[in-house]
């Protein structure tokens, strides 16, 4: 359920492109600032580069103005005005006001009036259940609110993007979502993917200059492309490398996201495949129910009855045996269905996922942030000239009490420097806490531990290589406060240990690196990771002051090796059950990372992710670049991690196991996930600590940034569809048994069982309550142990159709054996048979309804309670029947008369045999699973 406008706008034509065009075309702020220097986008939002807007009264008085950050769809059509376009909306409606407004001309007004109000309860039934579903899809579109930082009276705070006003200071990084238009005052290394907006996937360059407005001039009327705006950075698109900060200048309806939007507005969202597929089954079922149905009519014609008479009970028929509330059911318990999963924390952000979920079978998860809770704390110090091998680590756990300091050796002291000044995250005094990447916050905490300052107030940074997973390192250069000028790097240990030329010793001198001192770096950080935690290496590089050429991966080089952090990031507590049962379910889990491979296999140990033999199950990224795709897909059965992995890394593996068939669910939560997100049969993100990139390329978040989450969601995803067939199973054994029941008594030439208006309160029972509540069955707990159905399955599968039938069979040989018995009583029809015959089969319908709960399991073990929703449902149906035979006003209407208790008695006994005979099916069905383990059908 994508709340960007766009995902369909893409798919759509030329012409509507061209008009999308021209919407952005339209003057709009990020227009008129992308020409506009810094200086003097400033000094028109009379704001400050710096500390952002300065007051409050005058953030209020904007607000006042602009009002919310919100793009919200326009004023919707009176209710009464979509109720009333129901009636003439569907054929079949018309078709029955027809033969009512035939009924009252030809005197019949009884009959007129009891059709008149049977078409009011059908349309309002459909209506009732239209607009639940509406507003429940509403309701998922409002799950996943965006965030942003921002600056304001020179403090920084994190914040709705809701409350932005046109002058207010955005910071963002690199995984962000643009929360409005943006006029960038500062930019490093930043690449922003417009996609949203034109269609282009490739991340386009952004920077603080502003547009040569001369360039655009010469052809008169010509302005700046929206594409060409490049120190603007878009509400709703994606920061995909570096950070920067930028001035709103244009909120809500007044950037480019929202004028396309409004445009946009009235486009229908796409179908998933399950509506498709019901659309059709509805269609098909119609037209095979037109044919029966007109054969019907035909004969009765022929035998003489009466022509309004066949035409009522037709046209009744046909609403009755077209499941035109089949789709609405689906749609209503599809989103159900993910209201339930959101509050368990699950939030579908694409509807057909649903329906993906129950087929997973391989879960490829990234590491960090995903198994663990990425909250990295400092636990080992290592630094090669004070400690000189690996036994001599400085374990932060154990020394925890004491002090720190006297541990400061000089290389430790610029291992943590370095650190230090080679970091992005910031404090926030409102939050009391550190904003930013959890590595690094980790660097800042472990700092004070060691009683040193942040000292990058009194440094001047130059310039910055920003961290990326491909790089898997960050630089940046500055200028101390001597004035010298540095390059402080940190990063991946076999990264930087491979740039490496120097070491600084225990005096913090420079000394050069030989093999065997190589050798003695590269096995602590081994040994680091062996204990499962993430080890980065720090170095630095004193270059020519005064040079200010952009800095390049080519500039590190002969890098001075200060030391090792290890980072604790335990494995969350819920991931190993979950784990377990998922493997139950014979899902198989991958774990691919950007992290080492021994710090990988360490938590795979710990979570319980098999590692038979590491030869094979382990595989490191570089390993992967010299593989095809098909080697790729050979091998990938037996490896269960991918270590050091790269974002095409990660998406090569998902690429290699949909090539084998398989349906895969991607776990991630960086930028580096993003590409492997959207390739996957389902991404997964974390809503929490998760990237908005990852969030915007998943299909599903997690909003506790839980992985054992997912096991709720494949839960309720298999639960859904089970729901749905059992619905079904019920709709089309009703439809079935409604339909053969008029077509067998006019083929005997008896008279009709049910009148017209009998068969459309079947049909409000079968379209109505019972059904829908059918669709809110709690989980069996018990489809986990069920593999995964095969995407291609059909819906309507052999033993759906048997029990359909056989439940179908039951109700129109008992309720024809209850209409001829009462007929040939007295040898007439009176109105006693026909409210026989009629409660006959609602009974047997309430039944049929009760046995549908569960396809396999006995009522009496699913338990009569569990369903709550079925029982009020069922109750107020049959409550409507007492009332239908014995309230005067219903008895007009329904042509009915009072039965006695015997009477109800007998039909209650006559009825319960569809129960009896399918829980005796499952009887045969749980024999046969005791028999053998491994038999599941397939319903
Ligand atoms: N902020 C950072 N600065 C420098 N190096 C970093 C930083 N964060 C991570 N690294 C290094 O990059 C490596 C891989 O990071 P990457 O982002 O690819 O993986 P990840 O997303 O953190 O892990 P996973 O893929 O399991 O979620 C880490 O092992 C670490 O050595
Ligand atoms: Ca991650």
């Amino acid at each position: 359920m994508s709340e960007n406008p766009f995902d369909s706008y893409l798919d759509r034509d030329r012409a509507h492109e061209l008009s999308t065009q021209d919407v952005l075309s339209k003057p709009q702020p990020s227009l008129e600032f992308c020409t506009l220097s810094v200086e003097d986008t400033v000094r028109n939002l009379r704001t400050d580069a710096f500390k952002g807007l300065p007051s409050q009264s005058e953030v209020k008085q904007l607000r006042d103005q602009y009002g919310n950050n919100e793009i919200c769809s326009d004023e919707e059509e009176p209710l009464w005005k979509r109720f009333l376009s129901m009636f003439v909306g569907d054929p079949l409606i018309l078709l029955l006001i027809g033969s009512s407004l035939i009924s009252f001309f030809m005197g019949n007004i009884d009959d007129a009036v009891s059709i008149t109000l049977a078409i009011v309860i059908v349309v309002t039934v459909g209506f009732v259940q239209e607009y639940r579903s509406e507003k429940s899809i509403e309701a998922l579109n409002r799950l996943v609110p965006d965030q942003c930082h921002l600056i304001r009276y020179g403090q920084e705070s994190k914040v709705l993007a809701s409350v932005l006003v046109p002058g207010d200071l955005v910071r963002f990084g690199v995984g962000d979502r643009i929360p409005a238009d943006l006029r960038i005052v500062e930019a490093v290394d930043l690449s922003i993917e417009e996609s949203n907006l034109t269609g282009e996937n490739e991340p386009v360059h952004k920077s603080a200059s502003p547009v040569m407005k001369e360039l655009y001039e010469e052809n008169t009327g010509s302005i700046v492309p929206i594409s060409e705006r490049s120190c603007i950075a878009f509400m709703g698109t994606l920061v995909r490398e570096g950070h920067g900060k930028g001035i709103v200048v244009g909120t809500a309806k007044n950037t480019a996201f929202g004028k396309v939007f409004e445009m946009m507005n009235s486009i229908e969202k796409p179908k998933t495949p399950l509506q498709s597929a019901m659309d059709k089954l509805g269609k098909d079922l119609s037209y095979m129910s037109f044919v029966v149905i007109g054969i019907i009519c035909l004969i009765g014609v022929i035998q003489g009855r009466s022509w309004l008479e066949m035409f009522q009970i037709s046209v009744s028929l046909a609403v009755a045996a077209i499941p035109e509330g089949l789709p609405i059911i689906v749609t209503v318990t599809l989103a159900l269905g993910v209201l339930r999963m959101a509050k368990r924390r699950a939030i579908i952000r694409r509807l057909p996922s649903v329906e993906t979920l129950g087929s997973v079978n391989v879960i490829c998860s990234d590491k960090t942030g995903t198994l663990t809770a990425n909250h990295m704390t400092v636990s080992k110090v290592w630094s090669l000239g004070s400690m000189s091998n690996k036994s001599n680590i400085l374990n932060l756990e154990k020394s925890a009490n004491g002090n720190l300091k006297k541990y400061l050796t000089d290389d430790v002291k610029a291992t943590l420097r370095i650190g230090n000044i080679c970091n992005n995250s910031t404090y926030s005094h409102e939050h009391a806490k550190f904003l930013g990447n959890p590595t690094d916050i980790a660097i800042l905490e472990v700092l004070r531990k060691f009683g040193m300052e942040d000292e990058r107030q009194a440094i001047t940074r130059t310039d910055e290589l920003s961290f990326n997973s491909k790089r898997k390192f960050m630089a940046v250069r500055v200028k101390e406060s001597n004035g010298k000028a540095l390059i402080y790097v940190k990063g991946a240990y076999e990264k930087i240990l491979q740039k490496a030329t120097h070491f600084v010793n225990s005096e913090n001198k420079s000394v050069k690196l030989d093999e065997s001192l190589r050798k003695v770096i590269s096995d602590t950080a081994d040994s680091l990771a062996s204990d499962g935690l993430r080890t980065l290496a720090f170095a630095r590089l004193e270059v020519p002051s005064g040079s200010s050429q952009k800095l390049s991966e080519d500039d590190i080089k002969g890098l001075t090796f200060a030391g090792l952090l290890g980072m604790n990031d335990p494995p969350r507590p819920s991931v190993k059950a979950a784990v377990e049962r998922l493997s139950e379910g014979s899902v198989h889990i991958i774990m691919i990372t950007g992290d080492a491979e021994n710090t990988a296999v360490n938590i795979a140990r710990q979570i319980g992710i098999p590692i038979l033999n590491p030869e094979t199950a382990v595989l490191s990224g570089d390993k992967l670049d010299d593989m095809s795709e098909d080697q790729l897909a050979s091998i990938i059965d037996h490896v269960n991690i991918f270590a050091r992995a790269t974002p095409e890394h990660k998406l090569n593996i998902v690429k290699a196991l949909q090539k084998r068939g398989d349906i895969v669910a991607m776990t991630g939560d960086g930028v580096n996930d993003a590409p492997a997100l959207k390739l996957a049969d389902i991404g997964v993100s974390m809503g929490k600590m998760g990237t908005d990139v990852a969030k915007e390329a998943s299909d599903m978040v997690l909003t506790d940034d839980d992985f054992s989450t997912i096991l709720t969601a494949i839960e309720e995803g298999k639960g859904i569809f089970n729901n749905i067939q059992n619905f079904l199973t019920f709709q089309l054994s009703t439809s079935v048994a409604a339909l053969s029941l008029v077509a067998i008594s006019t083929a005997l030439k008896l008279p009709n069982p049910l009148n017209a208006m009998q068969i459309l309160w079947i049909n409000i029972l079968m379209d109505g309550p019972p059904a829908q509540s059918l669709g809110v069955e709690p989980v069996d707990h018990e489809v986990m142990k069920k593999p995964p159905r095969k995407r291609t399955d059909a819906i309507l599968t052999k033993d759906v159709f048997k029990r359909l039938l056989q439940s179908a069979a039951f109700i129109i040989a008992g309720t024809i054996y209850v209409f001829i018995k009462e007929m040939t009583e007295d040898g007439e029809i009176t109105a006693r048979d026909t409210t026989m015959t009629f409660t006959c089969f609602v009974f047997f319908d309430m039944f049929n309804a009760l046995s549908c709960r569960h396809s396999t399991k006995s009522i009496f073990e699913v338990g009569i309670f569990a369903n709550n929703m079925f029982n009020y449902a069922v109750g107020f149906s049959l409550l409507g029947q007492v009332c239908a035979i014995y309230m005067p006003f219903f008895q007009r209407i329904f042509k009915t008369e009072r039965l006695s208790l015997g009477d109800l008695f007998f039909l209650f006994t006559i009825s319960s045999t569809v129960f009896i005979a399918d829980e005796l099916r499952k009887l045969y069905y749980r024999k046969k699973r005791v028999n053998d383990p491994y038999y599941y059908s397939a319903v």
